[in-house]
């Protein structure tokens, strides 16, 4: 008889899901398994730990609640999921092996690390005559399934997404049926029955995120129900970080928690109905795969390659005054509010909204004259969603060394970003409490309010907020100088 072993990583449902498709379809019997992987949980227990020493780390518990969703459902299917901490190039195979299963399946992992790890566990279970099937799930066009007529990869967008939508079909985005006949989801042999590991015993704390971001497919159901009452406005919100204007599913979606195909769907069928903002958004969900595209086809960029390689020649700040420059802009102290909104959004919840995420990767890299990496490593540790293509794509194309059509001389104004993206201030003074009183004209520039409207709103500069770090127009100079290094503009 078939068994097999369905390997959860990016992909943490049990519907339209590829690999337990398949491992069902096979008809015999199915366990489930996660690997909380010690490469990538240890390096995060580094810094700061509470008073018990534990790591404060929103997207761990995240994983875990997600998990834990998914364990109670099977178990009340009779099965399980079979979690363990460690290495997955020596579990996989070992509880592939103590199950005696044919064939392990799993979704594809685009990043180049993954694909190495993924490598190894395929000799390995090949050793032990087991298959290792992989599916595409993650994304609804991958690798080079969308080339431009002279058979290369794409490296702009538009043209991109024209291809892409021109080669949809309504097979790629079909339910991956996942009904289990009954008893076929087996329940945990003794052997292998290790209780859940807890946060704790993984060197981990509650965040307490599941109080704004519910975990798993649920969570990622309520949250898309709610946005789908929005959808046909999202193209009049999607700028103002003030108004729920987005979907905040990207974590759901970072870990499978939703499927690509069920909101390409959604999305799709609202265009053709001739929903506006349903185009924008599909647009933005073709960014997604734009990206994971971009670093399959890239995976230098996963070591810190431009993706322009002439980007490289560009002298970025270096010392203590770049490390200081770099803490004021990580604490949200750099006298620019906007900037500093974001960035207290990002530290307190994990998530920063995509405006602002281009606002302060251009205030890094070509106001403070900071390497973008930097920025890129920053997010990579405090994003709920954090994606190695997206944040990559991001920060490149924020700094102009990316897939860009623009040249570099794109420099953001983060006043006027601020005052056509927050008007009234009421982003600001969500985050910056301190500066309620001012006027919606001063709040965008406190420096340039006069004395007597900072004193009646309470606000000493240099006290209460900080001074302006850098001053814009001497740093726009300052970047034409540093990016002229730059031979080709393309
Ligand atoms: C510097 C920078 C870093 C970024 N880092 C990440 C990251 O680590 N992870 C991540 O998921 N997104 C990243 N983005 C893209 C974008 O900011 C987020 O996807 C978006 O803000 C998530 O909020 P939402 O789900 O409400 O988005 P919505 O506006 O509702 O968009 C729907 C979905 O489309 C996708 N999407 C939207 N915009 C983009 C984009 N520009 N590129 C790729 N996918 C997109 C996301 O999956 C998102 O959930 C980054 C953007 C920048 C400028």
């Amino acid at each position: 008889m078939q068994k097999a072993l369905v390997w959860l990583r990016r992909d943490l449902r049990l519907y339209d899901n590829a690999a337990l498709h398949y491992a069902l379809k096979e008809g015999g019997q199915v366990w489930l398994t996660f690997i909380f992987d010690t490469d990538i949980l240890k390096p995060l227990l580094k810094g700061e730990l509470d008073a018990n020493g534990l790591k404060h780390d929103r997207r761990v518990d995240f994983i875990w609640q997600g998990l834990k969703q998914i364990d109670d459902e099977l178990r009340k299917q009779g099965g399980g999921l079979i979690v363990r901490y460690g290495q997955p190039t020596q579990c996989i195979p070992e509880i592939a092996k103590e199950l005696d299963v044919n064939t392990v399946f799993t979704n594809h992992d685009y990043e180049p690390s993954a694909i190495e790890r993924d490598e190894t566990v395929r000799v390995q279970l090949e050793k032990q005559g087991i298959r290792f099937e992989t599916f595409k799930d993650q994304v609804i066009f991958e690798k080079k399934e969308i080339l431009t007529n002279s058979n290369t990869v794409f490296s702009i967008f538009t043209p991109y997404k024209n291809n892409w939508l021109k080669t949809l079909q309504e097979k790629d985005l079909s339910d991956y049926e996942c009904n289990p006949k009954p008893g076929q989801l087996a329940g945990i042999p003794k052997k292998l029955s290790a209780p859940f590991p807890s946060l704790e015993s993984m060197g981990f704390c509650p965040t307490g995120i599941e109080s704004y971001l519910p975990p798993g497919s649920e969570g990622g159901q309520a949250f898309l129900e709610d946005f789908l009452h929005r959808i046909d406005q999202y193209q009049v919100g999607r700028d103002f970080p003030a108004i729920k204007g987005v979907s905040y599913l990207s974590t759901h979606l970072r870990f499978g928690m939703l499927s690509i195909r069920g909101l390409v769907r959604e999305a799709h069928r609202r265009m053709l109905a001739g929903s506006m903002g349903a185009t924008i958004w599909l647009s933005e969900l073709i960014w997604r795969d734009f990206y994971f595209m971009i670093l399959a086809n890239h995976p230098r960029l996963a070591k810190g390659a431009s993706f322009k390689p002439d980007y490289d020649n560009i002298a970025w700040e270096s010392g203590a005054t770049a490390k200081k420059l770099f803490a004021a802009w990580c604490e949200g102290k750099t006298g620019y509010p906007l900037v500093d909104a974001a960035m207290h959004q990002l530290n307190q919840s994990g998530y920063m909204h995509n405006r602002l995420r281009m606002v302060v990767a251009s205030f890094l890299t070509k106001d403070l004259g900071i390497d973008w990496r930097w920025g890129e490593a920053y997010f990579a540790e405090h994003l709920n969603d954090f994606e190695l293509s997206s944040n990559n794509g991001g920060w490149q194309w924020a700094s102009s060394s990316g897939c860009d059509a623009q040249p570099y001389f794109r420099i953001f104004n983060p006043i006027t970003q601020s005052e056509k993206f927050d008007p009234e201030g009421k982003f600001i003074k969500r985050y910056l409490p301190q500066l309620e009183k001012l006027s919606k004209k001063s709040i965008h520039a406190p420096w340039k309010a006069g004395h007597i409207e900072l004193e009646a709103a309470g606000i000493s500069l240099g006290r209460d907020y900080p001074l302006p770090v850098v001053d814009h127009d001497e740093a726009r100079k300052k970047t034409l100088v540093r990016y002229s290094v730059v031979k080709k503009i393309t």
